[in-house]
């Protein structure tokens, strides 16, 4: 369906719970969060719902992210309903990665297309420290474990950090030499814990993209991917620029978000949200509507670059990234 400025929205992005296993410095408060009441959040069966519905209003993408979603119970039941809808062409997962060896081939025979793999540095020691006690081993053998699945291609997501990791800006570049994988390089936003960081700690792709010599444009025909991607000479993997702050997508934005507590949210830089929990639970006939209400209230674009912008009161781990 299309919103007041003719966007296409055809991306719906699902968080399953606001929990995780890791507590990234950026992302997460150390003591992490309490953990809510069942009724508190949708069920499997409420998410599955709305997912089918927004399937009839013309969403054929599916993310299902976090918090960290393979912490979620019964998640591989959900994205097998999922992946049974004929209208969903696109099902993906953004995880840490860290149980993707236990999980993966169970996730590609529940019908899940792909998954987009966070991982902010190469060197065990500051993966430890940025995410409060990760092993980087983990996340290495999962993302082989994905690769041996077939749930590809497989993304790496990288958000750059000032003073953290901008000396391996290359090394990751390399990693797409060998492999076929994406190495996407995302710039931090203030919102959550890194609201604070967002200013001394920003490092702008355009930095990223100047560290890395040679690349060649590519073009993936996707328009609405918020990714610009390259190449290195004779590389068989793609590197992709995301710039939400320093050059945003908002234009070709074709995404709304369910959140785990049953909002759905018309932007992730927006406070306005819609109670669709409270909806469904109130026995509500038309289920559509209120997807499409959330449609036609998404803004223009964020303000994240303008002087009086206030970051959203939800945190990062809260809405699904
Ligand atoms: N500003 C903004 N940033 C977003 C949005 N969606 C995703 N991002 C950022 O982009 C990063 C990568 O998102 P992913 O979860 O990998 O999803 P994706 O980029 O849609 O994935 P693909 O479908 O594989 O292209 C997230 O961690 C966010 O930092 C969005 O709607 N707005
Ligand atoms: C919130 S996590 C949820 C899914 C899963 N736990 C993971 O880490 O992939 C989704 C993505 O958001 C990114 N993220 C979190 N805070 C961010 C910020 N302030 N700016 C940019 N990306 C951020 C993370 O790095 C991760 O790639
Ligand atoms: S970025 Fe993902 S893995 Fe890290 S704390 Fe946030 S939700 Fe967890
Ligand atoms: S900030 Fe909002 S409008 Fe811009 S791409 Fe993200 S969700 Fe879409």
């Amino acid at each position: 369906m299309e919103d007041t400025l003719g966007r296409n929205i055809n991306y719906l992005r699902v968080s399953v719970t606001d929990l995780c296993n890791l507590r990234c410095q950026y992302c997460m408060p150390e003591e992490g969060i309490a953990k809510k009441h069942h009724g508190e959040i949708l069920s499997l069966e409420e998410i599955f719902q709305v997912v089918k519905t927004a399937a009839d209003l013309g969403i054929h993408k599916v993310r299902i992210t976090g918090g960290e979603p393979l912490v979620r119970k019964g998640i591989l039941e959900l994205i097998e309903n999922i992946a049974n809808l004929q209208k969903i062409k696109d099902l993906a997962m953004t995880t840490n990665g860290i149980l993707l060896r236990q999980y993966a081939s169970d996730l590609k025979a529940a019908g899940l297309k792909r998954v987009n793999i966070s991982l902010d540095t190469l060197r065990e020691e500051r993966y430890k420290n940025i995410t409060r006690g990760g092993k980087f081993k983990a996340v290495w053998e999962g993302i082989e474990a994905a690769r041996k699945a077939g749930l590809c291609p497989i993304k790496i997501n990288v958000v750059l950090i000032g003073d953290f990791n901008d000396d391996e800006i290359e090394d990751f570049a390399k990693l797409t030499l060998e492999e076929s994988m994406e190495v996407r390089f995302i710039e931090l936003m203030p919102i959550g814990q890194a609201a604070a960081w967002a200013k001394n700690r920003f490092i702008s792709n355009h930095t990223a993209k100047e560290r890395i010599k040679g690349l060649i444009p590519v073009y993936d025909g996707d328009r609405s991917s918020p990714a610009k991607y390259y190449q290195l000479p004779g590389g068989k993997g793609k590197i992709g620029f995301i710039n939400p702050i320093s050059n945003h997508f908002c234009k070709h934005c074709n995404r709304i978000r369910l959140t785990a507590d049953g909002r759905l949210k018309p932007c992730l830089h927006w406070d306005q949200e819609m109670d669709v929990k409270a909806a469904l639970r109130a026995g509500v006939e038309d289920l559509g509507e209120i997807i499409q209400k959330t449609i036609l209230a998404k803004p223009l674009q964020h303000t994240l670059n303008r002087s009086d912008h206030a970051p959203v009161e939800r945190d990062m781990y809260r809405i699904g990234g």
